[in-house]
């Protein structure tokens, strides 16, 4: 470890050195949580028709209102949607009845979802309709059944139905129309997302490769969660935990594997590992101890060093390089919670970027109680997040006795960050979460 960089300068050498993983094309039932990387727009206006919203019956409404005096359509405005439909005449029947809306239909016929477009060419009847019908030519107004009464074949509108133009339809085109623009590139695709793509026929969709990623635990003392310990050892957690926060994350094609503390074994096995995967993070072996060899095997190995320590605690001795094909090769310290602060502050983001994912603000919490801070470090501090009765995200902090101790972290939910400064940071501080 040479001179010690910033948080935010570390991290933007790690952008910048990001490989980029392509993208692919999945079945639409396989598209949930990845990363969209198409454009896609609207296959058809939405709704593609009038759409009747109510169960009960579409009619046109003019002739029901008071104000219609037998005599035609002079002086009623036609509703956009309606703009193509030819007004029903009303029937000699009706011809004459001046001053008094109609109020009694008879069922001139069915519109049900799914059905091609009905007429209603006289005004004294009604469509018997169901929600997501087409609304029949003809019909501007829909009353639900529950406003309504049967008189023998008839539907009467009850006292206070008052039918008004464009009720109970929804405008062919007003959620969006043909061609416009619904989703870009970057986005997560979440229920929302794929029910849109599935309402515009997306059926084969272009998303982000996910990298193939191997975590390469390093030390004599770890074990594996099922072996039994001698005195002195530990069960490796780390690759456990990093694994987890992949998987949190979405990124699926992740291994595990060990590696002792010996250059030869250890640099043969890296060897193998960069010639298959695209992603390395290895944790421990990156600090001053006789044996924190990981460095040099990866300099043996041609993986160009970009950074190696970072002003903050925990986390310092952090190791990040590129190999000779792109690589990304992440050497985290050994300290369980130095590895996860790591993990969520610096490989998260960068994978997420690297496949394309749209970066969100980040998310903002405000302290309780004071913390220490350093004057030359950036601290992470662990937090259990609540919300108080304004909806402010309040932060407790628990800090963890020394890097190595996590047995309270499964209370929190993530890690603040605060900048180097003289003095604690007091509690109503506003500090950035970096979420487990
Ligand atoms: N002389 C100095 N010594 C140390 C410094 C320093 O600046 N000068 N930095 C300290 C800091 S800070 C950290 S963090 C650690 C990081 O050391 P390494 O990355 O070399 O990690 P190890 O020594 O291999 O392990 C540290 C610790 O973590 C345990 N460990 C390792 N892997 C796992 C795992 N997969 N699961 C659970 N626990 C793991 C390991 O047993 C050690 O206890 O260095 C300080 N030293
Ligand atoms: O930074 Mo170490 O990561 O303090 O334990």
């Amino acid at each position: 470890m040479k001179s010690l960089l910033g948080v935010t300068e570390a991290e933007r050498r790690i952008h910048a050195h990001m490989p980029s993983f392509g993208t692919e094309r999945v079945a639409l039932d396989a598209a949930a949580g990845r990363v969209l990387r198409q454009t896609v727009q609207a296959e058809r206006d939405q709704p593609p028709f009038d759409r009747v919203m109510m169960d009960g019956i579409a009619i046109a409404s003019t002739f029901s209102s008071p104000c219609f005096a037998g005599g035609g359509w002079e002086g009623v405005k036609l509703l956009p949607f309606r703009s193509k439909a030819t007004p029903p005449q009303p029937s000699p029947a009706l011809q004459g009845r001046a001053g008094e809306g109609l109020r009694r239909f008879r069922p001139a016929g069915l519109a049900l979802a799914g059905m091609p477009e009905q007429v209603l060419d006289d005004p004294a009847a009604c469509i018997e309709v169901t929600t997501g019908a087409m609304l029949p030519r003809g019909c501007d107004s829909v009353i639900p059944i529950e406003q309504t009464r049967r008189d023998g074949e008839s539907y009467v509108l009850i006292d206070g139905c008052e039918p008004a133009p464009g009720q109970f339809i929804h405008p062919r085109g007003a959620d969006c129309r043909e061609g416009e623009i619904l989703m870009r590139s970057g986005m997560r695709l979440r229920a929302p997302e794929v029910a849109v793509l599935a309402a515009h026929g997306v059926a084969q969709v272009e998303v982000a490769k996910r990298p193939s990623v191997t975590i390469v635990a390093t030390g004599d003392e770890l074990r594996e969660v099922d072996q039994a310990l001698a005195p002195g050892q530990i069960r490796r957690s780390n690759d456990r935990a990093l694994a987890a926060a992949l998987a949190a994350r979405g990124f699926d094609d992740v291994e595990r594997t060990w590696i002792p503390d010996d250059l030869d074994l250890a640099t043969h096995t890296l060897a193998g590992l960069l010639a298959t995967r695209q992603v390395l993070v290895l944790s421990g072996g990156v600090s001053m101890g006789q044996r924190d060899f990981v460095p040099a095997a990866l300099h043996a190995l041609g993986v160009h060093e970009v950074l190696h320590g970072i002003a903050q605690r925990p986390g310092k001795p952090m190791w990040f390089g590129v190999g000779p094909q792109g690589q990304a090769v992440f050497a985290l310290p050994g300290n369980p919670v130095s590895a996860l602060v790591c993990a969520v502050r610096y490989l998260l983001p960068a994978l997420e970027r690297a496949i394309g994912l749209t970066a969100t603000a980040p998310v903002k919490v405000v302290l309780t109680d004071a913390v220490a801070t350093h004057p030359a470090l950036t601290c992470f501090v662990p937090v259990a997040v609540q919300h108080d009765g304004h909806g402010r995200a309040m932060a407790q902090p628990q800090p963890s006795p020394t890097s190595g101790d996590f047995s309270s972290l499964p209370q929190t939910d993530g890690v603040v960050e605060l900048a180097p400064a003289a003095g604690a940071a007091p509690g109503g501080t506003v500090a950035v979460l970096h979420r487990w």
